[in-house]
């Protein structure tokens, strides 16, 4: 799915207002209508529902809100500043409102000695996409105090303060919603860490704005959804052999740290790799024989790897647990000059990498790499935040023509063409030490089976995240282990397989 910024969704409602039969007050109604349906099956109508309206036209959603929710029978409160000029959509709701006589009307004044009862729930309507400067201190009041109040809250299309493209300024004030209720997309502040946390659980409603505007419009951010994953799986046909699958090999582990080579090969098998080789020091020999027979052991050394030969024809997952002893960087950095074709690096390997910067010259075209944020500054220096980060790596993969997985909440996959692709697949129990060796594996496995670069890296994304979201349901985010996720790929294939009526 296209993510649009917020100047191209204005100019979304704008084109579907003047191209379709609908008018801008019809839109706003059908925003408030699923808000409505929304609300209906997650409270009952002992719940108060108190609103908070701005002038604009995501007031204009909150008092359409108010007055169908009424109509639904729930009790409701209005807040808003009728001393200030409102939008015209939000003036015809802010009368329609008014003219209910059961529904109170105060100014922002009286938020302070308001009684709200206990079963109060807050509608945050204050501003939507377009805000375009920091609240005014009035404001900035309302929200922090609306912030204390230990009510469920729910923000309509974007928690009031954040800006929808852009970096939040530091101490801005920001309602802090437990649910978003957002039209048509999502905003690409969602995404980032720094102003996803102000979004709690997200809800996406579609208000009919038009496929057409869709279709042409051009954006370079996307959603990796289910229906781009579903395109990209290839069903394993059933004539084939285990050639037809490729050879990976994960070159990972040294003493110590011989489990985050299991993960990774064990991650590689579970993915669908033909044929899997590690290549991993002898201390590691009897542990990865015992823990995945399937692959086939090389040694690269006694504790540490040293020195390993070479398939020209397998495709190369390195990182895990390697370390960074100087035998290991020579290693690593002698098959680097020898290879080139795309290889999966992660972990200690881009920690070598990041050592000198000419070492990033080494990594073949199309090759992918999987920093976390940390190791993404040790490869290309420091950035005061991640809307930043993501400037400077939508640059340096196109630069070193490479696909960028930069891991967080919601990992984006950075292609050379300036092309990002957010994750919303995966969850903070996969913020574990491990999960980063099984996501190298799925990677491996999946160049390794022909899926292009591009390909591997957006499938390999979603797939470790959805095999985590099964791990957290079976085990909770506190107790499931990487191990869990990896036992999951599997269910996520047959998940896809469900999905896919031709398989
Ligand atoms: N037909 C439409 O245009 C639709 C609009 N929708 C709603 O409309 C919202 C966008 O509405 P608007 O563009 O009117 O803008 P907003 O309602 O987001 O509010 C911003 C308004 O306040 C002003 N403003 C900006 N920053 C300010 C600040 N710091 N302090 C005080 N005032 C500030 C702006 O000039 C603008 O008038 C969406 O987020 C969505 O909720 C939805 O109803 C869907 C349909
Ligand atoms: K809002």
């Amino acid at each position: 799915m296209k993510i649009f910024s917020a100047q191209q969704i204005k100019k979304w409602d704008a084109f579907s207002i003047l191209n379709n039969p609908i008018s801008s007050l019809q839109l706003m109604e059908i925003a408030a209508g699923s808000c409505v349906e929304w609300i209906i099956k997650n409270y009952d109508p002992a719940h108060s529902f108190c609103f908070f309206c701005g002038n604009g036209n995501n007031g204009g959603d909150g008092f359409a809100l108010a007055r169908l929710l009424y109509e639904k029978g729930f009790d409701v409160t209005v807040f808003a500043d009728q001393n200030k000029k409102f939008s015209a959509e939000a003036l015809v709701n802010f009368e329609r409102c008014k003219a209910i006589s059961g529904i109170d009307i105060f100014g922002f004044e009286h938020f302070n000695d308001f009684s709200f009862n206990e079963s109060t729930v807050i509608i945050d309507a204050l501003f939507g996409i377009g805000l375009n400067r920091p609240v005014e201190e009035a404001t900035a009041k309302l929200i922090s105090f609306l912030n204390d109040l230990n009510f469920p809250k729910v923000s309509i299309d974007i928690p009031s303060g954040l800006i929808p493209d852009e970096m939040i300024g530091v101490n801005a004030a920001v309602f802090k919603a437990d649910h978003t209720l957002t039209f048509q997309s999502w905003k690409k502040s969602f995404f980032h860490p720094e102003s996803g946390i102000f979004c709690g659980k997200i809800q996406v409603f579609d208000i009919g704005l038009s496929k057409e505007f869709y279709t042409h419009e051009i954006t370079n951010d996307y959603i990796i959804d289910d229906s781009l994953i579903h395109e990209t799986y290839k069903p394993r046909s059933e004539f084939s052999h285990k050639g037809t699958f490729g050879k990976a090999t994960i070159v990972a582990g040294s003493f110590g740290k011989i489990g985050a080579a299991v993960m990774a090969t064990k991650a590689c098998l579970r993915s669908g790799s033909g044929i899997t080789f590690v290549t991993a020091p002898n201390c590691g020999y009897e542990i990865l024989q015992n823990s995945c027979p399937e692959a086939m052991f090389i040694s690269g050394g006694q504790n540490y790897i040293v020195d390993f030969d070479f398939e020209e024809n397998s495709t190369f997952g390195i990182g895990p647990g390697l370390g960074t002893h100087p035998g290991t960087e020579t290693a690593i950095l002698k098959f680097l000059k020898n290879t080139i074709k795309p290889v999966v690096i992660d972990a200690d390997a881009l920690n070598i990498i990041s050592e000198n910067s000419e070492h990033l010259k080494l990594l073949p075209k199309k090759s992918i790499i999987t920093p976390h944020p940390k190791e993404f500054e040790r490869l290309f220096g420091q950035t005061q935040n991640s809307f930043e980060r993501l400037r400077l790596a939508r640059q340096k993969a196109e630069e070193l023509q490479i696909f960028i997985v930069l891991k967080d909440h919601h990992t984006q996959v950075i292609t050379p063409q300036n092309q990002v692709y957010y994750n919303i697949t995966g969850n903070s129990g996969m913020a574990k030490g491990g999960s980063g060796d099984a996501l190298l594996g799925i990677i491996t496995a999946l160049l390794a089976q022909g899926y292009s670069s591009q390909h591997a890296a957006i499938f390999g994304v979603w797939l470790h995240g959805k095999a985590g979201d099964f791990a957290g349901e079976k085990f909770s985010k506190e107790a499931m282990l990487p191990s869990d996720l990896i036992e999951e790929i599997g269910n996520v294939f047959k998940f896809l397989a469900k999905k896919n009526p031709s398989d």
